[in-house]
């Protein structure tokens, strides 16, 4: 873990992919990104990144297009376990009962015989990998009595175990402490030294010009994409979540959403007045409250 990785190329091409109902939740999506960077993934509700992350990991078959590592099919690459995967908490079965350590350790199951039986080192990656994420003092407890930020922590201590090349993280920041977030994201910037490619969906947009070098802005199909930067843009931002900003400029003075806010906190005073108040619009009577509360956050 402490060692420099040797970097991979990761190429996204044309994928689509239709679920067995008839859904295509993405589509036509390309992007290529390597090793030493880390990328947010960024989007609406339902706009795929779970679907695009499932894909690269070869969980999900695609109905068009591939999957590539440094030009190898990804499906080829899978027993290298290459790939580590950080799931939301919501796709994960809380109830089974399995100890903290237990997880961490199934991040070391590719290395294993199929027996299954740990070595020395497996149990030295486990504990390095709980010692990252602060939980050594839990790792004897069951799963389920843990907090969502604590159950966070202990997946992505088991990616860690897993020592991939690939970190792929579904909003790693959801229910968990600033504190928390903050040590998540040190970790992170450590492995792109290293030569990690990351890639991170979040809501969390204030953080991301804080740690991540590239941007794909993504909804069902990859907007645009590249430096934060260049990507990054109010304008670019307003395209990916157009709706949702709308929204709030027919929200008088109350804040319905804290993900919206989070959003226009990027956004200059200007644009964030131009967003509200919309083309042609009155401006609403709360007008000033409402933007003033916006800057403090
Ligand atoms: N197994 C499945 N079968 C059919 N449709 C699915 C399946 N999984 C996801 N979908 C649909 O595909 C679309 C994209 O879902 P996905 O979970 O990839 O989005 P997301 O961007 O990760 O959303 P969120 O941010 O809410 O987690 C949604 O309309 C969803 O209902």
């Amino acid at each position: 873990m402490n060692d420099h990785v040797h970097p991979v190329t990761l190429d996204v091409k044309n994928l689509t992919v239709t679920y067995n109902n008839g859904h295509t939740a993405i589509h036509d999506v390309n992007f290529t990104l390597r090793g030493g960077t880390i990328c947010a993934l960024v989007g609406v509700n339902g706009s795929g990144k779970s679907t695009l992350f499932k894909s690269i990991m070869g969980m999900v078959k695609p109905s068009k297009g591939h999957v590539a590592l440094n030009d190898t099919p990804v499906t080829a690459t899978l027993k290298q376990n290459i790939i580590a995967y950080v799931p939301q908490t919501e796709e994960v079965d809380w109830d089974f009962p399995v100890l903290v350590s237990d997880v961490v350790m199934m991040g070391r199951y590719g290395k294993m015989s199929f027996l299954r039986i740990p070595s020395k080192e497996d149990k030295r990656q486990v504990d390095i990998a709980l010692e990252l994420v602060n939980l050594s003092a839990l790792k004897n407890r069951q799963i389920g009595e843990l907090s969502g930020g604590q159950k966070k922590r202990v997946f992505i201590a088991r990616a860690m175990a897993q020592q991939g090349r690939v970190l792929l993280l579904d909003e790693p920041f959801t229910g968990v402490d600033v504190q928390t977030e903050n040590a998540i994201i040190d970790l992170l910037k450590t492995l792109r030294e290293k030569g990690h490619l990351i890639l991170v969906s979040t809501h969390n947009l204030g953080s991301v010009p804080e740690f991540c070098d590239q941007v794909v802005l993504f909804n069902r199909t990859v907007l645009t994409y590249g430096p934060t930067k260049t990507t990054f843009t109010p304008q670019n931002l307003m395209q990916t979540f157009g709706g949702a900003l709308r929204y709030l400029s027919l929200s008088g003075s109350q804040l319905h959403d804290d993900e919206d806010s989070r959003i226009v906190s990027v956004l200059t005073d200007d644009e964030r007045a131009a967003v509200f108040y919309g083309e042609g619009e009155n401006q609403p009577p709360h007008d000033n409250l409402l933007i003033d509360e916006l800057r403090t956050k």
